[in-house]
């Protein structure tokens, strides 16, 4: 869908100009796209509220249909009548592989390249440290000064640690900083997509360049994984990470999931030897000996119970093509640019679609106050500082129509001025 297509419906009605007529034409351009959906049937695979437009999947995904029976099945019958005999009976053992192998699948890693489980922040430590090691004499990483806060945070903790630096270079510079001093640069770690303004970052160009000078490129998913395709095997990513719990939908807390390039698996030593990365790990022995495969990368005992939700959540995704995840999400975010413009907001989310992920950023500068009154009103979304309205678009369950809806209700609280009274009361989020 082209900016340019989505402009000229509004032409359809009397006056369009007029805000009445341009969202109508949009209403009229939501109904066309939402008959067309090759994944409208999706929706029904998710729980949500009645009165509610969730535009917070970005933070935490939806309740998938399937986890609460999944769920009472992993506590009844695995964990209380099957007991310890799960490990083996229900196969405990492997989930961090095998589910390893769904996330896989979705962000284009052949089988045996990811495990699940852990933090993202302790996936980070991992991977940061593994990569350090994967290139000794090289002790520079490179991140973006608008990473994810945790990124920065656990890279300048194993810097720390391994007596390593971490030079923070925006996103935009460092394919420069690559080519004019990639000698001392041991991996670039950046964030796929920026959780503030939706940015889309050029994942094949930058990994390319941190080859070209020697380095490995490390990726954190948490915006991008579930939300469209990624080919991280084709574009010879060497380590990702990302949560289940954003697209995914795993729900709180699920755990993350660790890729590793096939090629470095061997070699890959993470700062975090637990004895579930043990490559005996019922043998009992004093010293760690790696697993020979990607279950080096496992740690200790994984949450089961919210490894198994994620697992169940993962349904959602079957028969669903990522490239037409990849086409209604653009698809529901040009629309909801295109409706926000209607309004006179400023967008921060590129107008490109190759630099565009899933949500859309708008400034303004009662951006708590906003949110607060379109929550009230049942329009979910979130604030980041300084005056950041984060509205993410999960094409798995959110229609083009209540893309429409939820610019309307902004719209009419702008107007009305009724964020005015309203209290921004989402705890993570408060500033
Ligand atoms: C890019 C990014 N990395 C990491 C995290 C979080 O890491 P953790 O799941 O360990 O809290 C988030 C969001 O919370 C994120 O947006
Ligand atoms: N991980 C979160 C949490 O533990 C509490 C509240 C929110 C979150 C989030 O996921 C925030 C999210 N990563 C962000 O992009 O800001």
């Amino acid at each position: 869908m082209s900016d340019s297509s989505l402009n000229t419906v509004a032409d359809d009605s009397s006056d369009p100009r007029s805000t009445a007529g341009l969202a109508a034409g949009r209403s009229t351009t939501a109904a066309a796209l939402d008959a067309a959906d090759p994944l409208a049937h999706v929706r029904e695979r998710f729980l949500l509220p009645d009165g509610v437009i969730y535009l917070d999947g970005n933070s935490l995904g939806a309740l998938p249909a399937g986890v609460p029976e999944a769920l009472r099945d992993a506590v009844h019958r695995q964990w209380g009548t099957d007991l310890i005999r799960s490990w083996n009976a229900n196969d405990w053992w492997g989930a961090p592989a095998r589910i390893g192998d769904r996330i896989g699948a979705l962000i284009g890693a052949a089988p045996g390249r990811v495990v699940c489980g852990d933090s993202t922040s302790i996936q980070i430590f991992n991977a940061i440290a593994g990569a350090l090691r994967l290139r000794p004499g090289r002790g520079v990483v490179l991140a973006d000064p608008d990473s994810f806060p945790t990124d920065l945070y656990l890279a300048d903790s194993i810097a720390g640690l391994l007596g390593a630096e971490v030079r923070r270079v925006p996103v935009g510079e460092a394919a420069e900083v690559l080519r004019a001093d990639g000698d001392s640069i041991a991996v670039i770690a950046y964030n796929h997509v920026d959780y503030r303004s939706g940015e889309l970052r050029d994942l094949p160009g930058l990994t390319a360049a941190a080859h070209a000078a020697g380095a490995l490129a490390l990726w954190d998913l948490c915006h991008s994984a579930g939300a469209f395709p990624i080919d991280l095997d084709a574009h010879d990513v060497d380590l990702a990470v990302g949560c289940g719990y954003k697209y995914l939908s795993g729900g709180p807390g699920a755990p993350a999931f660790v890729y590793v390039a096939e090629r470095h698996i061997a070699a890959f030593e993470p700062a975090l030897t637990g004895w579930h990365g043990h490559a005996n790990p019922f043998g009992m022995e004093a010293g760690y000996t790696p697993a020979p495969g990607i279950e080096r990368a496992r740690i200790g005992t994984p949450p089961l119970l919210s490894m198994l939700a994620l697992e169940a959540a993962l349904d959602a995704y079957d028969g669903v093509s990522m490239a037409e995840v990849r086409a209604k999400g653009l698809a529901l975010t040009d629309l909801f640019i295109a409706c926000v413009g209607d309004l006179g907001l400023e967008t921060l989310t590129p107008i490109e679609h190759a630099r565009r992920g899933s949500q859309v950023a708008v400034r303004h500068p009662e951006a708590h106050a906003v949110m607060a009154a379109l929550i009230d009103r049942g329009v979910i979304g979130d604030v980041r500082p300084p005056d950041v309205l984060r509205f993410g678009f999960n094409p798995l369950y959110i229609g083009h129509a209540d893309v429409v809806e939820a610019a309307r209700v902004l719209g009419d609280i702008l107007e009305t001025g009724a964020y005015k009274e309203a209290r921004y009361a989402v705890r993570s989020t408060v500033t």
